[in-house]
């Protein structure tokens, strides 16, 4: 028998999508919503799946967290959401990745996990010499410090808080020559005709 996923992982999706008009997770890709998409890249590498939206979405079932921070302070909030989430399950790293990327790699959980030195080691995707802040195995253990962090105003800025810790970036770099980087994400129409046109492409 083969042990299944071992960290649990949370969608963030608690942005506003400001560039993009409308929320993002609901925006349509190759007719299907974009949050079906990652949902159908991490479910596999997953133990758990939690969705972070401060507005109502379908969330297909899967629990749905707040932010539990006012003023939507950015992707630090959801991070924490995800800690939370993390803690109440008894799991000591948590992994997030963003709504707006379709192209995540398939083996993501498993080499950021290969990336974890230690229980306080944050693994962080990097490709194309670039770090993927938001897509990370975070140790659930940092949740206070982050919610502490938040609330006493210091940065949003996701590499500002990876700056205090220790972390691990670990490289992905695109599966075939010409593809789109797997960590291309969908900020605008034009970002989403993009992608439309790499799916085509594919099939
Ligand atoms: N929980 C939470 N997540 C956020 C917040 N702001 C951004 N995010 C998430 O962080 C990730 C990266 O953010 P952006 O790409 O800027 O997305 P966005 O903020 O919704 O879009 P813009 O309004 O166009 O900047 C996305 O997965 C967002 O859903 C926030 O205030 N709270
Ligand atoms: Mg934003």
């Amino acid at each position: 028998m083969t042990a299944g996923p071992t960290f649990p992982g949370v969608i963030l999706a608690g942005g506003l999508s400001r560039r993009m008009g409308e929320n993002k997770a609901n925006v349509m890709l190759s007719n299907r919503p974009l949050l079906h998409h990652i949902i159908e890249r991490l479910q596999p590498q997953v133990s758990l799946l939690a969705i972070n939206s401060n507005i109502v979405l379908e969330a297909e079932g899967y629990p749905l967290l707040a932010d539990d921070l006012p003023d939507r302070p950015g992707p630090l909030a959801g991070i924490a959401a995800a800690m939370r989430f993390a803690a109440g399950n008894a799991c000591p790293h948590v992994l997030t990745a963003p709504v707006d990327c379709p192209f995540l790699p398939t083996d993501l959980v498993s080499r950021l996990a290969s990336g974890l030195e230690d229980a306080e080691t944050i693994a962080v995707a990097s490709s194309g010499g670039r770090l993927h802040p938001v897509a990370a195995l975070w140790p659930t253990g940092l949740g206070e410090t982050l919610h502490r962090w938040l609330s006493e105003g210091e940065s949003r800025r996701v590499t500002d808080f990876l700056a205090q810790h220790r972390v691990v970036p670990v490289n992905f770099t695109p599966t075939s020559a010409g593809a789109l980087d797997p960590f291309f994400n969908i900020n605008t129409r034009d970002d989403l005709a993009i992608a439309e046109a790499a799916l085509t492409d594919e099939s």
